[in-house]
């Protein structure tokens, strides 16, 4: 119960904190909600109904955490300002630092700041734990299966960098990040994974948009080139976020009409459940749609020797003659699911129309080296699209093989009452991928078929 009172405590006292930034507004139609009991934290959810195009609140610049609103650049110029040839408070010279790394190392000074930091009522909301893969365990982890997104967690390249990079900084600057001196290595690496993983769920990539007039107060768009500054945004990051959603940030504007009762919901981009799962550390079941499965060469090519039942050395032989640059390692199996409606809703069903092109041109360009060294494998087109068709249905039952549970099984699993978070959300991740490989078997099995490669490109 405390902790439920210091939870409202720290809202109340981030909303008041909010409010009373100069050009900044909040709407009466909202409210910042305890949405712990779904596991989401904290939200905003409309008191009562919302027409479209409402503002439901507005950010001024200043209240953005950045490099051009936190005083840290200014006094570790040699760190932050790539012209500048001036060394930091204690004389060091530092390494520059890319967006990414310096937006970690303002998040660490503000937070060593404490009281001292404008943003304190701001950090006082932000996440302590995180339910991203970066903190799983190794049996936590194992529950992804065959998921590619095992691979992309990226723990050891980060800390590696919070090492060679960050420490040195905070290190050799220790009247700079206030009582950083009574914290060992490992304490700053946890604290820089905290504020990394922090960045990676809350911040925004940020344009400053110079040719806009009103730049004082509300210079700052989403990004949509590429040109990008990262910041963090209070209040804009308060929003949840789902596949289907009704507002977009960073000025808040309800893109439809809004129930009193429901939650405001930002987007944070078309990621399959893995992704969800790595960057945010939730999945819904909205996001399914974007589900993808990587499918790696190697699968293929085992496919292939095994329907042709020639040995890899002639498989090796093709690859020889082919242009190393151009052969791809991975290939991603993912369904037609389209832009969502300029109003947050979805424009229509996702849908698997085909395998992925780049992939049937690739398995077709060792079909026509092996046709020319075993020309009697390959007498024509048609076996040709007959061989092409069972490498892909081969290859996605070889993947599919490596996940050690079946989609049935997963079924049932998730029926159950006493799973954790964590578990869950790995199963859910799988199961979506699953769910992905049966729909592209289905592509190769249904049509019995009037041509079993109909769903191949049919081109040559
Ligand atoms: C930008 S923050 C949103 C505010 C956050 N709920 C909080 O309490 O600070 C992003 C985080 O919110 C949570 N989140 C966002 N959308 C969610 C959803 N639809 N369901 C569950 N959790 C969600 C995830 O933990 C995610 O990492």
């Amino acid at each position: 119960m405390a902790q439920g009172v210091e939870f409202d405590q720290r809202t109340t006292s981030f909303l008041s904190w909010f409010k009373s930034l100069e050009g900044a507004s909040f709407s009466d139609a909202i409210q910042i909600v305890d949405l712990r009991s779904k596991n989401a934290g904290r939200g905003i959810v409309a008191t009562q109904d919302i027409p479209a195009d409402t503002t439901l609140f507005e950010i001024p610049r200043r209240a953005i955490i950045n490099v051009q609103t936190s005083d840290l650049p200014s006094k570790l110029p040699g760190v932050f300002d790539p012209e500048s040839e001036a060394m930091d408070v204690d004389g060091g010279v530092s390494p520059q630092l890319d967006s990414w790394s310096s937006l970690i190392l303002i998040m660490i000074y503000e937070f060593f700041r404490g009281q001292e930091s404008q943003w304190k009522p701001y950090f006082d909301v932000l996440p302590e734990e995180f339910n991203t893969p970066m903190f799983w365990s190794g049996s936590d982890l194992d529950a992804l299966q065959a998921s590619a997104t095992r691979g992309k967690i990226g723990k050891s390249e980060a800390e590696e960098m919070f090492r060679s990079q960050l420490l040195p900084v905070i290190r050799s600057n220790q009247g700079v990040f206030l009582s950083s001196e009574a914290r060992t290595d490992e304490e700053l690496i946890g604290i820089a994974h905290r504020m990394g993983s922090t960045i990676m769920a809350y911040a925004f990539d940020l344009e400053n948009d110079d040719d806009r007039e009103d730049e004082e107060e509300d210079g700052w768009v989403e990004d949509r080139d590429g040109k990008s500054l990262m910041g963090m945004v209070p209040m804009a990051d308060i929003l949840n976020a789902d596949a289907e959603f009704n507002a977009k940030s960073l000025t808040a504007t309800s893109l439809r009409p809004i129930k009193a009762g429901e939650e405001i919901l930002n987007y944070y981009g078309p990621h399959p459940s893995s992704e969800l799962l790595r960057r945010y550390g939730y999945v819904t079941e909205r996001h399914g749609r974007y589900d993808v499965v990587e499918i790696p060469w190697g699968v293929v090519e085992e496919a292939l020797a095994a329907q042709l039942s020639v040995p890899g050395d002639v498989i090796s032989a093709c690859k020889e003659k082919l242009d190393e640059e151009e052969l791809e390692d991975v290939f991603v199996l993912e369904r037609d699911s389209g832009e969502p409606n300029s109003d947050g809703t979805f424009a229509g069903p996702a849908e698997l129309k085909e395998m992925p092109g780049d992939l049937q041109e690739q398995v077709k360009a060792f079909l026509k080296g092996i046709k020319k060294l075993k020309p009697d494998l390959i007498p024509d087109k048609r076996k040709r699209d007959e061989i092409l068709s069972d490498v892909m249905l081969n290859s996605l039952q070889l993947l599919e093989s490596r996940y050690p549970t079946s989609y049935i099984e997963d079924k049932i699993l998730l029926k159950r009452t006493d799973l954790s978070d964590r578990l869950r959300m790995a199963v859910e991740v799988r199961l979506g991928e699953k769910q992905l490989i049966q729909e592209a078997k289905a592509l190769f099995q249904s049509s019995s078929n009037e041509n079993a490669g109909k769903r191949l490109k049919t081109s040559t």
